[in-house]
């Protein structure tokens, strides 16, 4: 009894003495921050505890009532929401302030630290190390997988006839083949096989990951790993690992042979079938492995993961939405059709080259005017490692957890007029001059920006000229009738349904 009491005292007193005069004055020094009201251990989460399409409207209702930064509560924990470009630069452009915020931890199971949560001296060493797999000549290369990828879309769609259907899914099994081929060098036949124990892992973790995000009480590790929702992620954890080991270890023993092959005959043979094979990004961390023994299996494997995570969802969000925005917008699409008939006549087979991409132009206005209007990334989360002084003079202290909510910052409507109309002019060369930088974040920007950007935005060309150049696409449900779940990525929550005609 006398050890219970001593315990109970000790902890009474650490939270009375040091955790409580802590938190005072961290919270004395947020004072001026205005917010929702916020009940004393729970804070702000039953504001959010509501339907997954509703959190969104909580939000801009946050943002309406307290202004372009606001501060909230998730239990304890004190979170600074940014919503407006001169705050997203102050932390943003930082050298120092790269550190993710605790939301990613959930990532971590399955991807390790890899580029996307990684910190430090890590994050700096593997950024450099990983910057040459998105050279141009590399993207070259992966433009005859988008060519082969999407001639199975295309069959794909052209499979719908007539009727309505969620474009939605059908992209993804399109993006996931390509990520899995440029990433792995390896065919997974999505577009085929959808229902295959790998496909319908990726799918699965990813909507399980959300599911954790947005309840507290399984974000500690004990109980998450107790609950259902848990031993299913542990599940598709073992799928997807398994999957990255195998295909790293077969990959690691196709070069040896290949290899002691090419040792064998000297190097006449290089122009053999062998030494043709496509190189995925997987074959650029192998060759990095060689030079640098600190480089892991499981570090390869974290990379592995992060791209295959990082390089699907966000671009299939991307040509998703950016596909219904042109269904909505016939004069829109119409511009979009003549540009592609004047890059390929009535030729409706011919591949993709990296010339044609670059004439693309008013294609590529309306890719970014989708990310604008649908980030696939609506927030981001980081961890200031110091005190972080805004424009104002507002001083934050270390610590704490701040989000930058790029949806809200990309409807600024003194930056972007009538901000919920889809118009790919605003990016014209003219147009999108003398804006303030910060103010359009798809890829974020900074130190920590997307790596695959430029995939991204070829990837994106590519399939939705593949849609175009072949279909008239027609909406089959109003904006008003969509849903938008503002999550890790920025989804409709009943799919976006079209209506395709053959040109
Ligand atoms: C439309 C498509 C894409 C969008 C909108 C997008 C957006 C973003 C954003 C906003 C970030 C910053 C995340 C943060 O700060 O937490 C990011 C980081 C990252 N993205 Fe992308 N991304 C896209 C496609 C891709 C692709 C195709 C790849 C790889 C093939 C990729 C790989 C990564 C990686 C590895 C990071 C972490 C970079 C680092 O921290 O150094 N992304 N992306």
């Amino acid at each position: 009894m006398f050890w219970v009491i001593l315990l109970i005292s000790g902890v009474l007193s650490y939270l009375l003495l040091i955790q409580l005069p802590k938190r005072l004055t961290l919270l004395n020094k947020l004072k001026t921050v205005r917010g929702p009201p916020a009940l004393p251990l729970l804070g702000n989460a039953l504001d959010l505890s509501v339907a997954r399409s509703e959190v969104l409207q909580v939000f801009l209702r946050f943002f309406k009532d307290y202004g372009p930064r606001f501060k909230m509560f998730l239990g304890m924990q004190p979170y600074i929401v940014f919503g407006n470009a001169s705050d997203a630069e102050k932390i943003l452009s930082s050298q120092t302030q790269i550190e993710k915020s605790a939301d990613y931890d959930f990532l971590h199971e399955w991807l390790g630290l890899g580029l996307l949560n990684s910190r430090g001296e890590k994050w700096f060493h593997r950024r450099k190390q990983l910057t040459p797999a998105f050279h141009f000549k590399i993207l070259e290369d992966f433009l005859r997988v988008f060519n082969e990828q999407c001639a199975v879309f295309k069959s794909a769609l052209e499979g719908k006839g007539h009727e309505k259907f969620d474009i939605f899914p059908v992209i993804t099994l399109c993006t996931l083949d390509i990520i899995c081929e440029t990433t792995m060098g390896r065919r997974v036949f999505a577009q085929q096989k959808s229902d295959s124990d790998y496909v319908r892992a990726i799918y699965r973790i990813s909507e399980l990951f959300q599911y954790r995000q947005m309840r507290p009480w399984l974000h500690s590790d004990f109980i998450w790993r107790r609950s259902q929702a848990g031993k299913e992620n542990e599940k598709c954890l073992k799928i997807l690992h398994g999957f990255t080991d195998l295909v790293i270890r077969e990959r690691k023993e196709e070069r040896k042979a290949l290899g002691d092959k090419e040792n064998a005959n000297g190097k006449a043979d290089n122009d053999g079938m062998e030494s043709k094979k496509r190189l995925a990004f997987l074959d650029l961390l192998l060759d990095a492995q060689n030079a640098d023994s600190l480089l892991t299996d499981k570090n390869v494997r974290e990379e592995t993961d992060t791209f295959m995570f990082e390089g699907h969802d966000t671009t299939s969000a991307g040509v998703s939405w950016t596909t219904f925005l042109l269904s909505l917008n016939p004069e829109c699409q119409e511009k979009v059709h003549q540009e592609l008939d004047e890059i390929f006549g009535n030729d409706r087979t011919r591949e993709v080259t990296m010339a044609d991409l670059a004439k693309m132009k008013y294609l590529e206005c309306c890719i970014k005017e989708g990310l604008r209007i649908f980030p696939s990334a609506p927030f981001i989360g980081r961890k200031l490692t110091s005190e972080l002084k805004l424009e104002d003079g507002l001083v934050l202290p270390s610590s704490i957890t701040v989000w930058i909510f790029i949806y809200y910052i990309h409807r600024d409507p003194k930056i972007f007029p009538n901000p919920e109309k889809f118009d790919p002019n605003r990016f014209l060369l003219e147009e999108a001059q003398g804006r303030h930088p910060f103010s359009y974040l798809p890829f974020s920007a900074g130190p920590r920006n997307c790596i695959g950007q430029k995939f991204a935005m070829m990837e994106e060309k590519v399939m939705l000229a593949t849609i175009f150049r072949n279909f008239n696409v027609k909406a089959a449900q109003r904006m008003e009738d969509v849903n938008r779940l503002c999550e890790v990525i920025m989804r409709p929550e009943a799919g976006l349904w079209v209506t395709m005609q053959k040109r």
